[in-house]
């Protein structure tokens, strides 16, 4: 029997093995969740011109102790004319500065009689009040870079470059089918007898899958049969990712690896140093990738959030596939760990990152409350309150 994989390099095998898919043209505002293929090199400076930052006046450059209102530049409509000395425009937020003028008075510190203006006793007329123009972008320059995901902000990003009426260039996003595999599975409406089970992993894979993937199905529960998962795994043909759960340790109705074998998948990686999801699987059968998880409900949440996701994005494009940990103190001790790189579920607080006492991998209470995962070392000693630990933070849904 080999022995289990070492978390990270599976982590980094996983994102070495997945196919990248085809690149589309589509149009921007259908690229919410997208990664962009290509870098994205902006079309206009942002901001075009040197512009106002504050609602004042705009005065106009050389010394003068007051100054003669002329005109206004408001956003959209600026001031056609060069302002002479001694001149001034009432000027907007985000409105051009007039040529002629390079400072701002806030119209707080100005004092207006008619169309004379004086600066207020403490009061300053400033070029910090005025944005340069390209001060956040210029033409060309690199605004999104590849295998970037296009988020609200990163959409925003591309439409201020020149793109809100036009293309990027981005990944296709996979197909994706869930199987819930397991004779206790059902996913009637009930009563349920002692020996069934409803088949929650699949509703939680899918919906972690969606914002990752083009299109999620679900198939099954599928019973521990080799014929039935042969059959589950035809009617999932037509998915550039499978994912199974359950299944998939070693005992005798744990088929999923023998049924993958017999329907010609190759294995690359089974079992993982990890606590929860040491029964990991990945599996390739043509241009098919499949995604073996176990059975216990939060050891299938675990590996969903460290490999199925991360190969969900690498697939559609992402550059940076695998979440990050960040270092946060934890708020009680935690005991010593053992052979494998440990994920407890946990809380986060003002005082830091707060384990859950309980750590049973089918415990989906703990699990509907956690909003973060610490990751431990294998055979990391004792950790004491304040000391700082790696941790995830999970999008998990239960806090606001
Ligand atoms: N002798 C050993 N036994 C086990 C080992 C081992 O190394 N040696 N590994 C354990 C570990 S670790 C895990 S994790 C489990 C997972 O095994 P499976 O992937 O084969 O999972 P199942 O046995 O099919 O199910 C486990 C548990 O989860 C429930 N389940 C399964 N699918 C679903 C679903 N779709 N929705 C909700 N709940 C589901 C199932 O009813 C079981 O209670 O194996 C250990 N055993
Ligand atoms: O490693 Mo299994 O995934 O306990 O719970």
């Amino acid at each position: 029997m080999s022995a289990p994989l070492d978390f990270d390099l599976a982590q980094q095998r996983l994102v070495d093995f997945a196919p990248r898919l085809p690149t589309e043209l589509l149009p921007t505002r259908d690229c919410l969740g997208r990664y962009l293929r290509a870098p994205l090199a902006a079309k206009r400076a942002q901001p075009a011109a040197d512009l106002s930052a504050m609602d004042g006046y705009a005065l106009a450059t050389g010394e003068a102790e007051t100054w003669r209102v002329v005109g206004e530049s408001a956003a959209g409509r600026p001031y056609p004319e060069t302002l002479e000395g001694g001149q001034a425009v009432r000027i907007s937020t985000g409105a051009l500065m007039p040529r002629g003028a390079a400072r701002v008075l806030l119209q707080e510190e100005a004092i207006v009689e008619g169309n004379r203006l004086a600066i207020a006793p403490g009061g300053e007329a400033s070029e910090r009040h005025v944005r340069r123009r390209g001060f956040d972008f210029g033409l060309n320059d690199v605004v999104l870079g590849k295998g970037v995901r296009l988020g609200p902000a990163q959409l925003a990003l591309a439409i201020a470059a020149g793109f809100g009426a036009g293309r990027l260039t981005v990944g296709r996003l996979p197909r994706v089918a869930v199987i819930d595999s397991g004779s206790e599975l059902t996913d009637g409406a009930g009563p349920f007898t002692d020996a069934q089970v409803p088949a929650s992993n699949g509703a939680m894979l899918a919906s972690m899958a969606r914002p990752y993937a083009s299109s999620v199905e679900r198939i099954g529960p599928v019973p521990d049969s080799m014929d039935a998962l042969a059959d589950a795994l035809e009617a999932a043909s037509g998915a550039d990712v499978i994912v199974t759960s359950g299944g998939a340790s070693v005992g005798d109705h744990d088929l999923v690896r023998p049924a993958l074998e017999a329907w010609g998948a190759t294995i690359d990686f089974w079992k993982i140093a990890m606590r929860p999801g040491k029964p990991l699987l990945l599996a390739r059968r043509r241009d098919q990738v499949v995604l073996g998880l176990p059975g216990n409900p939060v050891s299938s949440f675990v590996t969903a959030t460290l490999f199925l996701q991360p190969l969900l994005r690498r697939m559609g494009g992402a550059a940076d596939p695998v979440p990050r940990p960040v270092a946060m103190p934890l708020a009680t001790d935690l005991p010593q760990t053992g052979p494998r790189t440990e994920f407890v579920r946990a809380t986060l607080g003002p005082e830091g990152v707060r384990p859950i006492a309980q750590r049973d991998s089918s415990a989906l209470r703990s699990l509907a409350q956690a909003e973060a995962l610490i990751r431990r070392p294998a055979g990391a000693a004792a950790a004491r309150a304040g000391d700082l630990v790696q941790v995830y933070c999970l999008q998990n849904g239960a806090t606001a």
